[in-house]
């Protein structure tokens, strides 16, 4: 997106549990405090059509039927959710918080579901038609603590009350299971993806910010500030009203 337009998308990326819905949850109240109009979602879901597909992805339902179909089914979500609702919110000049985007699946398909680059990359080109995250924050630490975070967050609910089975804005969305097809994979495949994640970040230092996540909620939101200021418009908040309601 320009950077005349006052509009800006913002990823979150990283493996299981490392924090991305909190911290989410935390920069959205901020940037509104601050007056700005903030979307925040999620992938895969995001908008109705994607959503329908997020529960096939995440039951594993699709499994059986490969990577490329996977993949494929992860990019029709993504085309929809770019055209239905983060391109127009971005147009509208609000600021989009996404959880997990295009990353995710170079990592989760590409790096450790052995998918060809070309097709990645094949698919990506379709499904963001020309758009690109102004800013990715990577939150980063071992893949044990994030799963046992995850674990610990979803443990003692049913699957019909998990917390961040639907983020701000994505209340009503289909419901999850506990845990998902990715996350039941075994630690070493999670270590693969945390050192993937930390290569794309060195391979596009200007779009990505990287965060040590096993850090005080607090301290990571305090860095997770830092890095989205650099991609503010200036001045923009003083001419937006206050509170502006995102969803
Ligand atoms: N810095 C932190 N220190 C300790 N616990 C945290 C921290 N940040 C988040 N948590 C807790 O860890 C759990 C996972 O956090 P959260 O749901 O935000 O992660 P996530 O990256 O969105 O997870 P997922 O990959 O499963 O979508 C939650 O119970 C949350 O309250
Ligand atoms: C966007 C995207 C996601 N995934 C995987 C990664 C996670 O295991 C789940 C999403 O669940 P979350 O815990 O609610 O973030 O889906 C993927 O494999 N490929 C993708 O493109």
């Amino acid at each position: 997106m320009p950077y005349n337009s006052p509009g800006r998308f913002i990823t979150f990326e990283g493996g299981e549990g490392v924090g991305k819905s909190t911290q989410i949850r935390l920069l959205a109240q901020k940037l509104r405090q601050k007056g700005f109009d903030v979307t925040t979602t999620r992938e895969p879901g995001g908008s109705p059509g994607a959503e329908a597909v997020r529960h096939v992805l995440l039951t594993g339902a699709a499994e059986e039927f490969g990577t490329r179909f996977e993949a494929t089914l992860f990019a029709a979500a993504r085309a929809d959710h770019v055209a239905q609702v983060i391109r127009p919110a971005i147009e509208d000049g609000r600021v989009v918080l996404c959880d997990r985007f295009m990353d995710s699946t170079r990592v989760y398909q590409g790096a450790t579901g052995n998918l060809e680059a070309n097709f990645v990359h094949a698919l990506e080109r379709l499904a963001l038609n020309g758009l690109t995250p102004d800013l990715t924050i990577l939150l980063d630490m071992p893949a044990e603590t994030g799963l046992a975070r995850a674990r610990a967050r979803d443990e003692p609910k049913s699957p019909d009350t998990r917390d961040g089975a639907t983020v701000s804005g994505q209340e009503g969305a289909p419901v999850v299971p506990v845990s998902d097809r990715f996350e039941r994979e075994d630690l070493a495949i999670h270590e693969t993806r945390r050192q993937a994640f930390l290569d794309l970040a060195e391979s596009e230092p200007d779009r990505f910010r990287t965060i040590d996540a096993d850090q005080s909620v607090e301290a990571i939101a305090s860095a997770v500030l830092i890095a989205v200021h650099s991609v503010l418009p200036k001045g923009a908040q003083a001419s937006r009203k206050a509170g502006g309601q995102g969803t």
